[in-house]
């Protein structure tokens, strides 16, 4: 196989900066790749310009790009790497990422109706799909095919459906493009999306972040301040186990933990109204317990919130007083109350 620049930095996610325990690509220490023929040349930049580990940093990538086939491999060490960049969105009070530990949960329904509710409630409120590689928004608000505009400073301008502002990375990228993307270029766009979307004045930017702990959720840590995370999962204990996971990636970064929202928390009968726990009672409250947030409440299964989503008119605001809907803006209260506390209040980090 021919040595590429994309295959050398798939090895370099091998190298371990040895005092940071985090790989070259992750830490943005990756500064330039160029490969001619089997010769490599690197730029690695180094956190702290003075490394006295510099000499074990190269003889790491050494060993790393040898099974490639490279034969001659130049390392050049630049300078200090710049700390993560960590700054508001202009415009934007609140940024809140909404995590799941697996896929399926019901992670951006509850996203989009928490935005939603949250704007019922008065808030101006925009929706990022950064599930880059299964963008589901776009579908949700009806929006799919529409293309975007930008002002007069080049600065894209999210689209606009029932009262708030919406972009997802399916009205950008082609479906299926995404998945070929590797960290450092996941990276890139999510930067991009944050410093070139001209969001207006926001109360709250709602985040869907991709399912699991990867690197989209690293980089969003990295690239801006995230007032709190919450936690999507479903009653199951299987459910519970990966949304701990969730919640270690948010301690992982610094980033406070609002509360977990529990969805499809029981079956609610069309004919009856009679609710069913078909998956088990009261796990994402005992998950809040455990980690010491709040609950933000439970989320009905009902056929009307699954339709809704696959026709492009959200629960909240298909059937604004029915029980979904009251279910959401529930939690979207309780959400709100838990932003100002750690707001105001901050508690330390675990
Ligand atoms: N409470 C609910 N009641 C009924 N259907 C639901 C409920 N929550 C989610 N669904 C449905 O389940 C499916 C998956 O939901 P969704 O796309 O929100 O999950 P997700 O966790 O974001 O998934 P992904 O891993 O693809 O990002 C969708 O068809 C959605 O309409």
């Amino acid at each position: 196989m021919a040595l590429t620049e994309e295959r050398v930095l798939e090895a370099l996610r091998g190298v371990l900066d040895p005092e940071l325990g985090k790989d070259l690509v992750s830490l943005g220490m990756v500064g330039e790749v160029r490969v001619e023929g089997a010769r490599v040349d690197l730029l690695i930049n180094l956190t702290t310009p003075a490394c006295p580990l510099k000499g074990q940093i190269e003889a790491d990538i050494q060993r790393a790009l040898k099974p490639l086939g490279a034969e001659a491999v130049r390392v050049r060490f630049g300078g200090g790497v710049r700390p993560p960049e960590q700054y508001p969105i202009p415009g934007v009070k609140h940024v809140v990422a909404v995590a799941s530990g697996k896929g399926g949960v019901g992670k951006s329904t509850v996203a989009a109706n928490l935005a939603l509710a949250l704007a019922r409630e008065g808030a101006k409120v925009g929706l990022l799909d950064a599930d880059l590689y299964g963008p589901s928004q776009a579908k949700m608000f009806g929006l799919e095919g529409q293309r975007l505009k930008v002002d007069q400073n080049r600065r894209i301008l999210p689209l606009e459906a029932h009262g708030i502002r919406v972009l997802s990375m399916a009205n950008i990228v082609p479906p299926g493009q995404a998945m070929i993307w590797r960290g450092p270029i996941l990276h890139g766009t999510l930067k991009q999306f944050l410093e070139e979307v001209n969001w207006g004045e926001l109360d709250y930017l709602v985040v869907d972040l991709p399912p699991g702990t990867g690197d989209v959720q690293l980089s969003l840590a990295q690239l801006t301040r995230v007032s709190g995370g919450v936690i999507v999962t479903t009653p199951q204990e299987v459910a519970l186990i990966d949304a701990e996971r969730a919640a270690d990636m948010f301690k992982k970064v610094q980033v406070p933990i609002l509360g977990v929202v529990e969805n499809m928390s029981h079956f609610l009968c069309p004919h009856c109204g009679k609710p069913t726990p078909i998956f088990g009672e009261g796990g994402g409250r005992r998950l809040a317990e455990a980690l010491k947030v709040r609950f933000l409440g439970g989320i009905p299964l009902t056929l009307p919130l699954r339709e809704s989503g696959d026709r492009g008119v959200p629960i909240l605001v298909q059937d604004p007083e029915g029980p979904e809907a009251q279910a959401f803006l529930q939690a979207a209260r309780e959400l709100a109350a838990a932003l100002s506390v750690q707001t105001f209040l901050p508690l330390p980090m675990a």
